[in-house]
């Protein structure tokens, strides 16, 4: 299964960012000219409405004997949902599968696939992304009765973009690569917004060629993707960033009750917070809510938490001291245990307040 570029007139839309075409280009240069997608016609007119969900590539990855690469994906959560309804509306041919059934209806409405079992879903695609809540649900899936490995084989692909420990994609790794299939784990960087805007970052380790077969899917669903080598590196680079990320909020949460408490506008230290060095997307965004003590959810607090733990377990496994993470995972403990679990990571402010809000 080696990957073929066809310029496609039926899939060509508007690229999203210069960007994107920057990271399409650079990789299509490398092409024979008839593969190379078609660029984006200074004809188009300028001020064409953008739609959010819109596929970056001209482009229809293909198989060696020009059929399309088939694409599964399991797991259509917050995450899943969106990542794979971008490949849907690139063109690409997607087939899915969820636990609960109903949430594969949108998707099928735009046009995917339905198989029921991961199994069906695997024996069916050339390449399946996973997007699982934690490491148990991702074995399961992977590993378990009519799970994705019975059918997998010679030839197929395996990507799984959960947040789990080194450990389990090692482990998901070698029944995947027993079956005679390749593997590469590929955790995201990056929440439901950006998955909406195919701005997610890719952490992947692995099998290489897979990577390379895999590159025109990440870039749809993408921003930026990284390549780290052996299976465990990409999921200890996304465990390293979630427990900074996690430290972050639970500061800043500190901060925004302090300022209220001595009588500052907490509103105004977010406002100081983002003309200054700390600055961060993620006060900006998420810091106007906290003060409402409104959590809409984009990242659930139990992920967060299940990202601590992973991540001072890592720590743990190098006798690295961690304890500004230790205590912060702490707090998100207590969090979920007022019943916050699947709000937002940033309702962890709650579990600093005297009485707690759900
Ligand atoms: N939300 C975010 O901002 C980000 C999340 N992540 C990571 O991505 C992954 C998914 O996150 P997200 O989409 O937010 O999570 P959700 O909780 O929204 O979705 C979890 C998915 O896992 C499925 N699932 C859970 N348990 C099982 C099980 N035992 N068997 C089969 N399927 C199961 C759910 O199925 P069902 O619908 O049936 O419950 C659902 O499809 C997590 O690892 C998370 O840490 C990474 C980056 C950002
Ligand atoms: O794992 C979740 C990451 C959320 C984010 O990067 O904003």
């Amino acid at each position: 299964m080696s990957l073929l570029l066809k310029a496609s007139n039926s899939h060509l839309f508007l690229s999203s960012s210069i960007a994107s075409m920057a990271t399409c280009s650079s990789f299509c240069a490398q092409l024979p000219i008839s593969f190379r997608p078609i660029p984006i016609s200074s004809s188009f007119p300028t001020n064409q409405p953008f739609k959010p969900f819109s596929a970056k590539a001209s482009i229809s990855p293909a198989n060696d004997d020009g059929s399309p690469i088939t694409v599964g994906f399991l797991g259509l959560g917050i995450m899943g949902s969106p990542m794979a309804l971008n490949l849907i509306k690139s063109g690409c041919d997607v087939t899915v599968w969820n636990r609960t059934k109903s949430k594969c209806d949108p998707l099928i409405s735009m046009g995917a696939k339905y198989k029921p079992s991961p199994e069906e879903v695997t024996a069916a695609c050339d390449v399946t992304f996973a997007m699982l809540a934690d490491p148990e649900s991702a074995m399961e899936v992977a590993c378990g009765k009519h799970g994705a490995v019975s059918g997998m084989g010679p030839g197929k692909g395996y990507v799984d973009v959960s947040t789990v420990d080194g450990g389990t994609s090692k482990l998901i790794s070698g029944h995947i690569k027993a079956s005679g299939a390749s593997f590469l784990e590929a955790p995201v960087s990056g929440s439901k917004k950006p998955a909406e805007d195919g701005q997610l970052i890719f952490l992947t380790a692995g099998d290489k060629s897979l990577y390379e077969t895999v590159t025109p899917f990440l870039d749809i669903m993408g921003k930026s993707r990284f390549y780290l080598g052996e299976v465990g590196n990409g999921a200890a680079m996304k465990l390293i960033v979630n427990m900074i990320m996690g430290s972050m909020m639970a500061t800043f949460s500190e901060g925004l009750l302090l300022s209220e408490k001595v009588g500052l506008d907490p509103n105004v230290l977010v406002e100081v917070v983002s003309k200054g060095a700390i600055s961060a997307p993620m006060y900006a965004l998420k810091g106007p809510s906290m003060v409402k003590s409104l959590y809409p959810t984009a990242f659930p607090l139990k992920h967060q938490q299940k990202d601590m733990r992973l991540a001072l377990g890592l720590a743990e496994s190098v006798s690295q001291p961690t304890p500004i993470s230790a205590a912060a995972n702490e707090l998100y403990k207590v969090a979920k245990s007022h019943g916050l679990s699947d709000s937002d990571f940033s309702a962890v402010i709650e579990a600093l307040k005297g009485k707690v809000q759900s």
